[in-house]
């Protein structure tokens, strides 16, 4: 499969002191959607400003489509922020418009790419308001208008349904299928697990300007979360003893908690566990093997803070 990008050994900082991006390095191939995970402060919008040519990086390259990051390069490129990037004087058809014309298409192209982008997102009919009176979730579309009428080739996401009702959420998740099924390669940046785990084929997370690893969904869960995990916190003022943890795989330790593998098939373990260390456990949870899990062992913090 042909790549979309190639970031090779990128780092980056703010100022001398402080380095925010470490040696980053992975690839995308053409018509995926890849998930770009972190905590935040993780330097994920940083990396993204790098990847657009907007921050210089300190080291490394990033080449799209093969080329370095040229003009025309640039235009292959939509982008998608988090912060709604919209101008409120102006109808949404007008918007669109404002960024057809700023992403280079010409006054011949504009009409019909402008009235396909608006239509892909289900406002056309809405086409004549101005953005201060649409709902969040036509607001996150007409946003996804915007980045995308120039047709680009990839398109960064940048938590696009973030504060977005249920129905409108799933409008966008959709419209994304449809891009990717259009052959657009899509980057995808969202804390939220359960979008990630339905859209990207792959994806990388990053922690502390340090690019963890990366791959499909199914390697990180082999390498990452093989098991789920039961999590105990003890009762104030009570302790484990040798024989309490008998025939169980203690993952992690601490005064207070114990972190303890459970293998697929073993869900009845549990139960025993509850009944063996009922004085002494005051909650036991369970963490399935999932992204979330994933990206716990890796970063020691949730997906979602
Ligand atoms: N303009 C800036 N000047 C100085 N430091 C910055 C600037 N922008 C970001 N940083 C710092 O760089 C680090 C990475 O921030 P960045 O915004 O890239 O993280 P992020 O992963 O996108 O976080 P979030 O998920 O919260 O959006 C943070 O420590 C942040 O404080």
């Amino acid at each position: 499969m042909a790549t979309a990008l190639e970031c090779t050994n990128v780092s980056f900082g703010y100022d001398r002191k402080h380095q925010v991006l470490d040696d980053i390095t992975f690839s995308i191939d053409q018509g995926q959607i890849f998930g770009l995970l972190g905590p935040n402060g993780a330097g994920k919008s940083t990396l993204v400003k790098i990847l657009l040519g907007l921050n210089k990086p300190g080291g490394g390259t990033v080449r799209w489509f093969g080329e370095e990051l040229t003009t025309r390069a640039r235009r292959r490129i939509g982008y998608v922020p988090q912060d709604l990037a919209l101008l409120y004087d102006l109808s949404a058809e007008d918007n669109v418009r404002f960024f057809g014309r700023l992403n280079g298409l010409s006054s011949g192209q504009i009409k019909a790419r402008t009235r396909a982008a608006l239509d892909f997102v289900g406002l056309w009919a809405e086409r004549k308001k101005q953005p201060g009176s649409y709902s969040g979730g036509m607001k996150r579309r007409l946003n996804i208008a915007c980045g995308i009428v120039h047709e680009p080739d990839v398109v960064i996401m940048d938590e696009p349904t973030v504060g977005v009702d249920p129905q409108s959420r799933n409008r966008i998740l959709e419209a994304i299928e449809e891009l990717r099924d259009s052959g657009t390669t899509i980057i995808y940046i969202s804390h939220y697990m359960e979008e990630v785990e339905r859209l990207c084929s792959s994806l990388g997370i990053i922690d502390d300007g340090t690019y963890l690893c990366g791959g499909t969904l199914e390697e990180l869960l082999s390498d990452y979360a093989p098991e789920a995990i039961v999590n105990l916190e003890l009762t104030q003022g009570a302790s484990l003893h040798g024989d309490d943890l008998t025939g169980l795989q203690v993952l992690e330790r601490t005064d207070r908690t114990v972190s303890v593998a459970m293998p697929d098939g073993h869900l009845d373990d549990m139960g025993v566990l509850a009944d063996r260390l009922d004085d002494k456990v005051q909650r036991f949870t369970y963490i399935p093997p999932n992204l979330e899990q994933v990206f716990f062992r890796l970063t020691r913090k949730a997906l979602r803070d």
